[in-house]
């Protein structure tokens, strides 16, 4: 075997778009490989023919999904045995069975991008919440048609100020919403798992998840997609909430049942809705979009240059910190204890 043979490759699957300097810089630990095939069948075959053998890292989009599909047992089983860490550029980990991962001999390690996606998608959470108490989608899609305000005109709206702002989730995006929200006058409490400290939680109120529906004035989902979150808000939640509540999901689709979404907007129950993902994107219910109230945004939430380029470096850092110290930057929780 010839030195270069010994080299570990480093997958990329994706693209890179603004952090090409860094990844480029890792052919000083690695050569830099990518997959030949176009679609789901034959990238399973490209790794069965061994074509893979070798790498040792992989960073991997979100969109790169259109060529492997989901990161799930199937697909972990066939990945080289030389694979040790997966490095994922995004902070939504929900397309990667992380348990078949830990499972396998040897564990594949896994990362995220934590943090660095929190501004921009309680930015866009701001947006959906405001543009929904206001109907303004109503306005601008009738200026749109050329009938400016449109007739009749739409309902008045309602202000932030003193309105109470639920919280599902609080984490990075979810305290970053707070910090906003407070900024327009909201009163933030929050349902967590476990409450959290003083310090993180910046003094908002923890309430059970029964009182966060009951109390909440605009309910924000920002928890992860995972087997005890998947439709946590469904038909009997929608139930105990505020009559004209607002619901604004950032976080995954599947964490609420879209078609009881629209069944509660039908009614009257749900005033309106701010949606920037779905639950089988592409994909939209029809009855979000015959529904001029809710503002719908596809799936925007991390679509910045500044925040897509630091979601890169953090992703390339994991890549670079496995291959150098075996130690990543962001592990996910589900594998703290794997060694
Ligand atoms: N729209 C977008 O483009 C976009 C961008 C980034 C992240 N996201 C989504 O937002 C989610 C949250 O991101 P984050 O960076 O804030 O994650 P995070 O891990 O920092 O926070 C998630 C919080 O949810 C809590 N949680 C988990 N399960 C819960 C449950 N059953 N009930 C209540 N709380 C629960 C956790 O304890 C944690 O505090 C991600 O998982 C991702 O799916 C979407």
């Amino acid at each position: 075997m010839g030195s270069n043979d010994a080299r570990p490759r480093i997958l990329l699957l994706g693209e890179i778009a603004h952090a090409q300097r860094s990844w480029e810089a890792l052919s000083e630990l690695g050569e830099l490989v990518q997959p030949n095939s176009k679609n789901r069948a034959e990238f399973l075959q490209e790794c069965r023919d061994g074509k893979l053998d070798g790498v040792v890292a992989a960073y991997r989009t979100f969109a790169s999904a259109k060529i492997t599909g989901l990161i799930d047992e199937e697909l972990v089983n066939v990945l080289p045995k030389s694979l040790k860490y997966l490095s994922h550029c995004g902070a939504g980990y929900d397309s990667v069975d992380v348990h078949a991962c830990s499972a396998r001999s040897p564990p594949i390690h896994v990362s995220n991008v934590p943090t660095a996606v929190d501004d921009a998608t309680a930015d866009v959470t701001m947006f959906l919440i405001i543009g929904a108490l206001r109907n303004f989608n109503t306005g601008m899609q009738a200026l749109r048609e050329g009938k400016w305000i449109g007739k009749p005109a739409p309902a008045l709206g309602h202000d932030p100020e003193g309105k109470v702002l639920g919280i599902l989730g609080m984490g990075g995006i979810g305290r970053n919403l707070k910090k906003k929200a407070e900024a327009f006058g909201m009163k933030v409490v929050y349902h967590n798992r476990r409450p959290l400290s003083d310090e993180l939680s910046g003094g908002a109120q923890y309430v059970t998840f029964d009182e966060l529906l009951s109390t909440s004035d605009v309910l924000s989902l920002n928890l992860p997609l995972n087997k005890n979150t998947r439709h946590i808000i469904g038909k009997p939640e929608f139930a105990k909430m505020k009559d004209g509540v607002v619901v604004v999901n950032s976080a995954r689709g599947p964490v609420m049942d879209e078609a009881a979404l629209v069944e509660a907007l039908d009614s009257g129950k749900v005033l309106s809705a701010g949606l920037d993902v779905f639950e089988e994107e592409p994909k939209v219910h029809p009855g979000l979009i015959r529904n001029p109230n809710v503002m719908l945004v596809p799936h925007m939430g991390t679509y910045t240059v500044e925040t897509m380029a630091a979601m890169e470096e953090w992703a390339i850092a994991n890549v670079r910190l496995g291959l150098e110290t075996g130690k990543l930057k962001s592990p996910v929780p589900e594998q703290d204890k794997l060694k």
